[in-house]
């Protein structure tokens, strides 16, 4: 299973962080049911912030778009962040006892911190393509993962969170994220890609994204 011509080649191009990130213990962990209450919880409550600023690098998008079809696209994931998928943040939180207050009142952790605004700076110094290379780990990822551990023999324990990933919504978008990622490099570099002088720079965005995905699941196992 892949998501469109471009994706496989970026993550080809990122060798082993890849299934360092996709196949992380933590990954395990919620395939299993293994993690940690408490990991899980402490991700949950970064991986709100970690949301806010991701709608920030998405509303940068919608700015460096070059056509209205790329605006739309990014605009409506901007939407969605802030008024569904931080909804399900909220939601298992608040099972947990912790208010949204609580949420927008954390500490940013420094590996959280590093890799949104990496994100942030590739798009404000790169065009929108340096933008979506550093965003497509983070889509297309989760997208992987939901998709392997849903359809695996998994635990109930994190079953909520497989099944956001896994469902048929989320691989859908991930489609469309895929076809946004390919039509933008045949109008930024052309058709044959790989022979440009900037694929090489792309790629770097990717891998790096990669391993600060990585760094984010590091950081979840140690509360
Ligand atoms: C660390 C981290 N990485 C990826 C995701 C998944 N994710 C973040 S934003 C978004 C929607 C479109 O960008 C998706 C699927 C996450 N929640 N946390």
């Amino acid at each position: 299973m892949s998501y469109g011509n471009t994706f496989p080649l970026w993550r080809a191009a990122a060798g082993d962080h890849w299934p360092a990130y996709t196949r992380h213990a933590f990954v395990q962990g919620l395939a299993d049911g293994s993690l940690p209450r408490d990991a899980f919880m402490h991700y949950l409550v970064q991986d709100y912030i970690f949301l806010i600023h991701f709608s920030r690098a998405w509303a940068l998008a919608v700015s460096k778009a070059d056509t209205l079809d790329e605006m739309r696209h990014c605009a409506a994931t901007v939407h969605a962040l802030l008024n569904q998928e931080m909804g399900l943040h909220v939601k298992l939180c608040g099972e947990a006892g912790i208010a949204e207050a609580d949420l927008i009142a954390a500490e940013e952790r420094p590996e959280n911190l590093a890799y949104t605004r990496y994100v942030l700076d590739i798009g404000h110094r790169g065009d929108f393509l340096d933008l979506l290379a550093a965003l497509a780990p983070c889509v297309l990822g989760y997208g992987e993962i939901g998709a392997r551990l849903a359809a695996s023999d998994h635990a109930q324990t994190y079953a909520e969170w497989i099944g956001t990933y896994g469902s048929r919504d989320y691989q859908d978008l991930c489609h469309e994220v895929a076809a946004l990622i390919d039509a933008s490099v045949a109008r930024r570099i052309g058709p044959e890609p790989q022979t440009s002088p900037r694929w090489g720079l792309v790629c770097e965005r990717f891998t790096m994204a990669t391993r600060l995905e990585v760094g984010f699941w590091d950081m979840g196992m140690t509360p």
